[in-house]
């Protein structure tokens, strides 16, 4: 089997920071499966997206693994603990920033230490806030209110709301895909450069398999709903991963590798 073909099973992959065995989930007194025995290992430092269908149950399985929804059956473990509800050490980003007007850029980005431990807390936090948007591209932008952020601008404070508790993993529900192309790419760069810098390992739902190939190590392709895992590839291109590598043929064999597995899966 060439490199380039090569699947895996994310199994037997070191230092894992996630661990979800068996997970299915049922609505409606068992009539709609939405996922069905899920299993997959997220390492620790590592970045791995899902990619599947519309409907085939992506957001229940990041609603799990969050603690937001428990599984009908099966466990999801994180750092060797359940997950039983929401936790510190998740950071969760949507697909809109969803900051609160009324407050600055700022202040929005204490909000979960604010709710979680109050506002002396928060203020105490101040400097940190500001160095996270100096790490995203927004210093100067901290008493700026959301009607004067770009979409883009709104979506990198929505990465330093997510960073400020430090969480050692993110899950990321397509937080760019309101996004133009241009600036999604770019943020997806940034993304990839936040990770690298503090070694923070991401799972990320997306639509888009090129953004899934330059971001991941691992791509998890699900079936239709019941959703399952079909297969999880991994991606082995060099980080930092460029824009330049989508033009590279190892780049294409994974894209068309995870568009067959679709394309199967769509029938599964
Ligand atoms: N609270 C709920 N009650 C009943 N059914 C639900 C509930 N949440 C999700 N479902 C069903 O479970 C299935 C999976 O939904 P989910 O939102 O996880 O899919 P998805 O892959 O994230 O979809 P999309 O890509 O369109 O966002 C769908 O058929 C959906 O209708």
């Amino acid at each position: 089997m060439s490199a380039v073909a090569k699947l895996v099973s994310v199994g037997d992959t070191p230092r894992p920071v996630y661990e979800l065995t068996g997970v299915s989930r049922f609505f409606n007194d068992g009539k709609v499966v939405a996922l069905d025995g899920v299993s997959l290992t997220l390492p620790k430092g590592e970045f791995h997206s899902v990619i599947g269908s519309s409907g085939c149950g992506k957001t229940t399985l990041l609603k799990i693994m969050a603690g937001l929804m428990p599984p009908s059956r099966g466990s999801v473990m994180l750092g060797g603990t359940p997950v039983l509800g929401p936790r510190d050490d998740i950071g969760m980003m949507f697909q809109h920033a969803t900051l609160f007007p009324w407050r600055t850029t700022a202040e929005n980005i204490l909000l979960p230490i604010e709710v979680r431990h109050g506002r002396k807390a928060a203020r105490a936090e101040r400097g940190r806030a500001e160095r996270l948007l100096q790490l995203v591209g927004l210093g100067g932008f901290e008493d700026a209110f959301p009607s004067e952020l770009s979409g883009g601008m709104a979506q990198r404070a929505a990465i330093c709301r997510m960073l400020i508790s430090d969480p050692q993993v993110l899950l990321l529900d397509e937080p760019f895909s309101a996004l133009d192309e241009i600036t999604r790419d770019f943020m997806n760069l940034e993304l990839q450069r936040v990770c690298m810098e503090r070694e923070a390992s991401a799972f990320l739902i997306t639509h888009s398999i090129s953004e899934a190939v330059i971001l991941s190590d691992v791509v998890h392709v699900m079936s239709s709903r019941p959703g399952r895992v079909v297969q999880s590839v991994r991606i082995d291109l060099p980080r930092p991963r460029t824009l330049e590598m989508t033009s590279l043929p190892e780049f294409g064999a994974y894209a068309t590798t995870i568009r067959n597995l679709l394309d199967k899966g769509a029938f599964l």
